[in-house]
């Protein structure tokens, strides 16, 4: 199996740009998004350069021709952050207009405070946040105001200062046990899809979320979905429990990689040096047998990018 991921070089991206296959790629401690006035310009640019993507999804299934992926990489985590509030507010935009509702998945973990510009001006004026429906990819069996709580990390840090309606923020039944709040979450899952607020993908039959924004731990698992851990092959269900998570607390439920995959759009925000290894695997052309969780991330027709500190893609060699 191959991976194809075409390298968008933030400030360096222009129209005029040569081929990627022809370019050889600045370091990234001299293409810094320098500015937000240059962003626009320079997302789109880098958009432009994204990619089929090549490997294959994790059921065996060819990617879509639409399928795509791409990189972008930050001279310092504010400015990735900034771009990342830029793509968010982009994407709700798009989606408000194109369905009248923006569903949009979070990790927890470090990813939440890359979210932070959101709730800042212009964002906090201009998103409609009205037509946001936030769901979560994966979620500790706690209660709601238990530190370990990734909706208590994401309402404190994101969703307690935007003006969401509170019957469009999912957070799981925190009184049922791992399994019977991975069923009752996917029970919710079908029901806004009768609803018409929730997508399915006619490439695979799995819901089909707007919106991704995912962060990866040092040994790449993304959601609860673990290195080595059986979880990982689950094709059936939406929603999945589990009781043994390596990362603790042990108890938790996650979305599927058939859910993931097939999502519209993913980003994949990575920061920090203890990224670097699983970083350098997921963006090596050589691909094993051992695939870590991150690398299972394929979407059968979405467009995936990853938005990367240069700490994360340190040990990515040219
Ligand atoms: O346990 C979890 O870890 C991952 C990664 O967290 P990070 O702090 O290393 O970014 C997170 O994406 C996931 O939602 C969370 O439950």
């Amino acid at each position: 199996m191959s991976t194809s991921m075409s390298v968008s070089v933030s400030a360096a991206a222009s129209s005029s740009l040569p081929p990627l296959a022809r370019r050889r790629s600045p370091p990234a401690s001299r293409v810094p998004f320098r500015s937000l006035r240059s962003l626009p310009r320079l997302l789109s640019s880098a958009r432009t350069l994204l990619r089929p993507a090549a490997a294959m999804a994790t059921d065996g299934a060819a990617p879509a021709a639409s399928s795509k992926r791409g990189l972008l990489i930050f001279e310092a985590e504010e400015d990735l952050a900034e771009s990342l509030a830029m793509y968010t507010a982009e994407l709700s935009e798009k989606f408000a207009a194109e369905r009248g509702a923006f569903t949009v998945v979070v990790s927890g973990g470090s990813l939440i405070k890359a979210l932070r510009k959101l709730a800042e001006p212009p964002y906090l004026e201009t998103v409609d946040w009205s037509k946001w429906h936030v769901f979560w990819v994966d979620e500790r069996v706690v209660p709601k105001d238990h530190a370990d709580s990734n909706y208590k990390l994401a309402y404190d840090g994101l969703l307690s200062k935007v003006p969401i309606p509170a019957g469009q923020v999912y957070a799981i039944n925190d009184a049922l046990s791992a399994e019977g709040a991975a069923d009752d979450y996917e029970t919710i899952l079908r029901q806004l899809v009768k609803n018409g607020v929730l997508a399915m993908s006619a490439a695979t039959g799995f819901p089909k979320f707007d919106v991704m924004l995912l962060g990866m731990g040092p040994d790449g698992h993304i959601a609860s979905l673990f290195p080595g851990h059986p979880l990982v092959n689950e094709k059936q269900k939406w929603v999945a429990h589990i009781t043994d998570s390596p990362k603790p607390p042990p108890e938790r439920i996650t979305f599927t990689f058939p859910v993931i995959n097939s999502s519209a759009y993913v980003a994949m925000v990575v920061i920090g040096a203890g990224k670097a290894g699983a970083v350098q695997k997921a963006l090596s052309d050589k691909k094993t047998s051992d695939l870590l969780p991150v690398e299972m991330a394929v979407l059968q027709d979405g467009e995936f990018t990853w938005f990367a500190d240069q700490e994360a893609v340190s040990m990515v060699r040219n």
